[in-house]
């Protein structure tokens, strides 16, 4: 188990926001967490590298790699993320700062995370960007020169650039039209087929799920109404909610909707 949540927690003044909610995010694994818009599973997400809003806070057990990230300093928790374990955001424009060229962010991250060798991290950027397919031509390029596309690729680059552990996207692709989408995952399950990482992956499409997850989990005011395998979940859900979902979903195929074909059938 590379990641281990238990009975977490997330309180603003007035309300309990996700309550006790526990999952596990094993080593290499591509781990779905589907639900309710507002059923907290971007604070979920964001309280796992301490970047919850200050006006909220949370109790419980984040155990990364039998580490209780909660009782991290802050300090130690910067020098986490971005090395050990790094987020991807839908709002993949705000990780970019307008003035500063994409080579200057991707030498940025490096030296925040102790590079010092200005040769390795032009190389390591080259190298990066090369990776999710851009040409390294455009770190000259400011950020309004590159397409949301691009962008979006970029940003994963710097995320992966050092190769972390433990990937979180939440909804990483859904300001994408469904190309750049589909290029998206399909680069995320080849770094992840290379490096081995774990991916959290937070999201409303049930295709990703069906064609990447390993295991998913269902959230719903708050609080985890079903954990399990892709197939299982997918093919004979348990909970209403689930369910339902479910059934909402387009339905891609006469197959399963896990695209497991049922047993007797050609
Ligand atoms: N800083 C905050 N203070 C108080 N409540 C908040 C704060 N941030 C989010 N919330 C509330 O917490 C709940 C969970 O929000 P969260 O963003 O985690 O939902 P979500 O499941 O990711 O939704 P979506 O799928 O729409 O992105 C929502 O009701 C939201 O309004």
């Amino acid at each position: 188990m590379i990641l281990s949540i238990e009975e977490l927690s997330i309180f603003s003044q007035e309300r309990t926001i996700v309550d006790q909610v526990s999952l596990a995010v094993r080593k290499g694994e591509f781990m779905a967490l589907v639900g309710q818009s507002g059923s907290g599973k971007s604070l979920l997400s964001q309280a796992i590298g301490q970047l919850l809003p200050t006006n909220l806070r949370a109790s419980g057990r984040v155990l990364f790699e039998g580490n209780n990230l909660l009782e991290r300093k802050p300090k130690e928790i910067r020098a986490l993320r971005g090395r050990d374990i790094s987020y991807i955001f839908q709002d993949y424009q705000g990780a970019f700062t307008p003035f500063r060229s994409i080579g200057g962010h991707f030498d940025e991250y490096q030296k925040v995370h102790g590079e010092k060798s200005a040769t390795i991290r032009k190389k390591r950027a080259a190298e990066a960007l090369e990776s999710v397919g851009l040409s390294p031509e455009l770190l000259r390029r400011y950020p309004f020169q590159l397409s949301g596309g691009q962008l979006q690729r970029a940003s994963i680059a710097t995320s992966l650039m050092l190769s972390p552990r433990l990937l979180i996207a939440d909804e990483a692709t859904t300001a994408l039209d469904s190309m750049s989408a589909h290029r998206v995952m399909e680069l995320l399950a080849r770094k992840q087929a290379e490096t081995g990482c774990a991916i959290l992956f937070i999201t409303h499409d049930w295709r990703h799920v069906r064609r990447y997850a390993n295991r998913l989990s269902v959230m719903k005011e708050g609080q985890i109404v079903e954990s399990g395998g892709k197939h299982r979940i997918l093919d004979h859900p348990q909970h209403e909610y689930t369910r339902q979902l479910i059934e909402a979903a387009p339905v891609l195929s006469h197959e399963l909707k896990s695209g497991l074909k049922e047993v007797g059938a050609e």
